[in-house]
């Protein structure tokens, strides 16, 4: 009769100890040793068991969490243009602001707004403006380096950020993408003669350093960005305190806008 536990099995300490001491006892009582090999049988399938529900566990912990990414996912993502939706731009700019009150790093934000694109919807019909925002999103990711975020900010506005990036680094940034919108042409169809969808951008740039407030420097993006609108489309406008002031204000008493 052997009088060593099954080697298989992963027991406690206190419990190997205990059933070790049972068992060298049993050899001399029958009857203690069938109980005794009864419980370690029990023991054997509890513990195949526990490890089985245990791996169960660990997948669904794993499935779960696999869940949550793609659940943050889609509530960060805009459907039509896989660029950050309005949730995931604010999320990340809220991330960058906090980043850049720890150090001194700072970073621009840029509104962008397409020119006259009601004009595309009401020419050639919603999906062709649908089409032609896709379009926009990959130009935006093509043009942006791989740290920058762009997020579609509400219908045909876009958010761009450049962390670690000064107005006039921004400025060329801007340039980029008013060119690469400007020489963008999304075929219609593939028949001969269909139109080429085209369009412009208007950008606003504004600049967040450490201990600024975000909504502001948003409003002061958005300023800028009705600057560029009204001085007539297809370029962009800094923020600048002063000068931008002074030249709402100026709009403000143009007869074409007061
Ligand atoms: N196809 C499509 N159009 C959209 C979407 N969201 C907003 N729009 C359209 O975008 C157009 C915006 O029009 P406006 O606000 O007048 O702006 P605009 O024509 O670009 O003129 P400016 O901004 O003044 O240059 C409207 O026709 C909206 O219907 C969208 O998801 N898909």
């Amino acid at each position: 009769m052997s009088t060593k536990l099954p080697k298989d099995m992963r027991y406690t300490q206190a419990i190997e100890a205990r059933l070790q001491r049972l068992l060298e006892r049993s050899q001399h009582d029958e009857e203690l040793r069938e109980d005794l090999d009864w419980l370690i049988g029990k023991y054997v399938r509890l513990e195949r068991k526990l490890d089985k529900i245990s791996r169960i566990s660990d997948r669904l912990q794993g499935e779960v969490l696999e869940l949550n990414r793609q659940l943050r996912q889609a509530v960060t993502t805009d459907h039509l243009t896989g660029l950050l939706n309005r949730r995931g731009a604010v999320e990340r700019l809220e991330a960058e602001a906090s980043r850049a009150g720890r150090g001194d790093l700072g970073f621009c934000v840029l509104l962008l707004d397409l020119d006259h694109f009601k004009r595309i919807n009401d020419t050639y019909g919603h999906d062709a403006g649908d089409l032609f925002l896709e379009k926009i999103a990959e130009c935006l990711r093509t043009c942006l380096r791989q740290y920058d975020s762009s997020g579609r900010w509400g219908g045909e506005e876009f958010l761009v950020l450049l962390p670690g990036t000064n107005l006039q680094q921004a400025q060329l940034v801007a340039d980029k993408l008013l060119q690469a919108i400007r020489q963008l042409r999304v075929p219609l169809s593939q028949q001969k003669n269909a139109p080429d969808l085209h369009c412009t951008l208007s950008i606003g740039i504004a600049r967040f350093n450490a201990g600024d407030n975000l909504n502001q420097v948003l409003a002061c993006a958005d300023q800028a960005l009705y600057l560029a609108k009204n001085q007539g489309r297809d370029q962009a406008q800094t923020f600048c305190p002063q000068q931008t002031q002074q030249a709402l204000e100026a709009l403000r008493h143009h007869p074409c806008t007061s």
